[in-house]
Parts: C-alpha cells; structure tokens; sequence
C-alpha cells in the first residue's frame, strides 16, 4: 500500500486518479511515501523518513525547500502548464482592471441608495470613470515560459504590441511563441517601452525584488504593472514610491502583503490566479499520475530537482538508486550486483546538477547483502526495490 499525504485543497478529479485499493491518500496520514501539496510551505518541515517525494500540483516550487530535498533524494516533481491558462486569463482582466476604472466605478455604484434620477446620476458621475484601450498599447512580459507565452500571444491578438525578455528561454517555449514578440536584450530596455507589463518568472535568489527603484525610474507615463508570478519579485517599497510619483498608474497584484493593503493605486487579489475548477483538476490529475509513475515503477516525469527518465519495465523486480553525481559510483553499483549473481536485465542512468539516479531491472530479486551493500556505497543517497520482494 502506498500513502500519500496531502495538504491544501487538492481536486478530488485528481486524489480519484490513486487506486484505493493501492493507496492511502489523506491529510494526517503517518509514514508517507509522498506528499501532495498546492501553496504548502514545507522549508521549517522535517522530513518523515519515508518521504520519497512530493508532489506540487502547480508551477512554482518556491515553498518547497529544494536542495534539502536533493540531499535526502527526495523527488520534487511539479505541474509545468496545466494552470498555465487560468493565470493567463486572470491577467487579461488584471490588464482591463488596470486600463479602464472598473473596480472605482462597481464601487461607486454599490455604494448608491434606490433614488429618483438615478440615470442623470451615472451619467454625470462616469466621466470619473474613463480609461483607455489595450489596443495599440505595448505590452512588456517578463518570463515567456508556459503562461508567459500565452499571455505575450494573447496581447497580439488583443492588437498590442508585445515585447518579451526572458533570458533563459526553453526551446518548447520558443516554439509557442508568435515570431511577433520582440526580444529585448534587458530588463531596462523592456521596462522604458512598455505600457503594460506582466511579470511571468519563477522567485529565485536572482529574482528577488528585481522590480526595484532603479526599474521603475525610466518608465512610460502611465504604466500597468501586472504581478501573478510572486510577491518576493517586486520591491513593493518602490512601487509604492512610484505609484505615488505617478510614475506608475496601477499595481495589479496577486500577492498582497501588510504593507500594501489599502494602497491606493493597487488592486490586489488574494493569490487566485490558479484558482479555477479546470486548473485545479488539470495540476492535480498531473502531478497524481507523475507520483505514481514513480511510485509503481520510480520514472520521473515533471521533476525539478531529479533528471526526467524513464524504462519500460523489463522484468517484474526494479531496482532504483539514487546517488551524488560523481565519478565511479556506477562502476561500484554494477560491480556488486554482479558479485552477488544477479543478472541485470536492462538499465538506465541519467544526472542533472548533483543527483544521479539509476533504474535496474534485475532478473531476480536482490538479496538483504546486496541492498546493504548498495546502501553503503559512500555516494549512494537512497536504494528502492519496487516488486514483489520481501524487503524494502
Ligand atoms: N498567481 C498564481 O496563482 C500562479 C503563479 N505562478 C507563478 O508564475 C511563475 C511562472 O510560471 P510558469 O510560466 O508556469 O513557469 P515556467 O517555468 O514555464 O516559465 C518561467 C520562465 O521564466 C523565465 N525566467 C527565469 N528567470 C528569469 C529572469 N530573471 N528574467 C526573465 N525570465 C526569467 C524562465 O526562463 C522561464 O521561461 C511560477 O514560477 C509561479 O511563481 C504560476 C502559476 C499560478
Ligand atoms: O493556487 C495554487 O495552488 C497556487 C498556484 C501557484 O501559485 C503556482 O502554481 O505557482
């Protein structure tokens, strides 16, 4: 049986996709062999040693402590694209929220009592409320992978012109992208044209407050800058400053934060750029399938922190390895199970960064010795035996 811990609200489309006759899936479940999560924050969490791996069912994985994870081989898979659209779609009202005077005029109108006149009244009061059009506008996108792309095609068939920078680009990415959207060489270069801009880019070390003083200094007179991507991106004290030197029209949010409520001049929403039926179910169905993929036979699809791989089964004992990427530790893993007289059938090794990982399909299953010694190969991190074995 296999457990699977979860937390936050995860589609029951895709905590159905785990046979129950094969699993446990709940929230206060011991002895996990994964855990599925959404916007949990796992850094200040100590591993159960069970954990094998975890399963984010989204796009970014900055509350997941990553390298901790590699250290202890655990597997950190996420949903790259299936929240892709919903996040784009929120942004095209985040652009129309920023351009016309929507929110102030819905407000204006709730607070109205039933009155005579009420239609002279709208009349006269909406020219408080006029804005401008998206079309003809520049739309500035930061980051063009799978919904910064979306949304950079978008704001050419909305009839902007669209600039994009993003300077890791990957080439499934490129290819998604329309040969319209013009590639700026820097930040600077984006942030001094743009009418609009939509940032779309993971928060790393190299990320944080990116969008700085410096950024917004050189600005069009008017700017919309749109932030579903996270809070820690921008230096919300220089938005602040520009919004208040009408260097900046609006600030439209996804990641408010207790400095910012109530700013004027920002319309913030509480992180629901995701947070629609289809990209629930499409992020959970993923990542549910990818955690038992390697649960059931140790491929890995969608991972951030282990190489993607994957063998059909060549025989019903498996045999998976994880281990730092250095010289001579294949050498020593095929040198033992030779020792110990077992025929490999078929295997595969593949590395990425510092982690190695290997899938040995042997003929028979591996003794108690075997395992051992396997496990004290100094460079050796994890060994799974996945079939019918009388051992783990
Ligand atoms: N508001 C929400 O609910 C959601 C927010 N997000 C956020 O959006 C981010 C992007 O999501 P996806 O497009 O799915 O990820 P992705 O991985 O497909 O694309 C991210 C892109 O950013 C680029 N990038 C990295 N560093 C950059 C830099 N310094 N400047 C410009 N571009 C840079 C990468 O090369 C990549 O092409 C996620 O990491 C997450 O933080 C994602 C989904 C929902
Ligand atoms: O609603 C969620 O699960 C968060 C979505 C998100 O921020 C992401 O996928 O990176």
């Amino acid at each position: 049986m296999y457990r699977i811990r979860t937390y936050n609200s995860i589609s029951v489309k895709g905590l159905n996709r785990f046979p129950r006759e094969d699993y446990e899936v709940a929230g206060e479940l011991p002895h996990p062999d994964a855990f599925l999560i959404r916007s949990q924050k796992l850094h200040d969490m100590e591993f159960p040693d069970t954990l094998k791996a975890v399963g984010r069912a989204g796009a970014g994985v900055n509350n997941v402590p990553l390298d901790r994870c590699s250290e202890e081989g655990i597997v950190v898979f996420n949903a790259p694209g299936a929240n892709a659209n919903a996040v784009k779609e929120l942004v095209l009202a985040g652009m129309l929220l920023g351009s016309r005077d929507i929110y102030e005029g819905m407000k204006f109108v709730e607070s109205l009592e039933p009155q005579d006149g009420l239609d002279p009244l709208l009349e006269k009061e909406k020219k408080r409320f006029a804005g401008t059009e998206l079309i003809g506008k520049t739309l500035g996108v930061v980051g063009l992978g799978n919904i910064g792309s979306l949304v950079a095609n978008m704001g050419l068939a909305l009839g902007m012109k669209v600039i994009g920078y993003d300077p890791a680009i990957s080439v499934e990415a490129a290819w998604r992208l329309s040969s319209d959207v013009e590639k700026m060489d820097n930040l600077s270069s984006l942030f001094s044209r743009a009418d609009y801009i939509s940032l779309h880019l993971p928060v790393l070390d190299a990320t944080r407050a990116l969008v700085s003083d410096g950024l917004l200094a050189n600005v069009n007179p008017g700017l919309v800058l749109l932030n579903f991507a996270r809070g820690e991106i921008v230096d919300n004290a220089a938005v602040m400053r520009a919004l208040q030197e009408d260097r900046l029209h609006r600030y439209v949010s996804d990641f408010p934060a207790n400095d910012t409520l109530r700013h004027p001049g920002m319309l913030q929403m509480p992180h629901i750029g995701a947070s629609t039926g289809e990209a629930e179910e499409n992020c959970a169905i993923m990542v549910a399938d990818q955690l038992m993929d390697f649960l059931e036979h140790g491929n890995i699809s969608n991972s951030v922190n282990f190489p993607n791989i994957s063998l059909p089964r060549a025989t019903p004992v498996r045999v998976t390895i994880t281990n730092r990427n250095v010289p001579k530790v294949l050498n020593q893993i095929t040198a033992i199970i030779a020792d110990h007289d077992i025929n490999i059938v078929d295997m595969l090794n593949k590395s990425r960064a510092e982690i190695a990982y290997n899938i040995i399909d042997l003929e028979a299953c591996p003794s108690e010795d075997s395992l051992e010694a396997l496990r004290s190969i100094e460079e050796v991190i994890n060994v799974r035996v996945i079939g019918s074995c009388n051992h783990s």
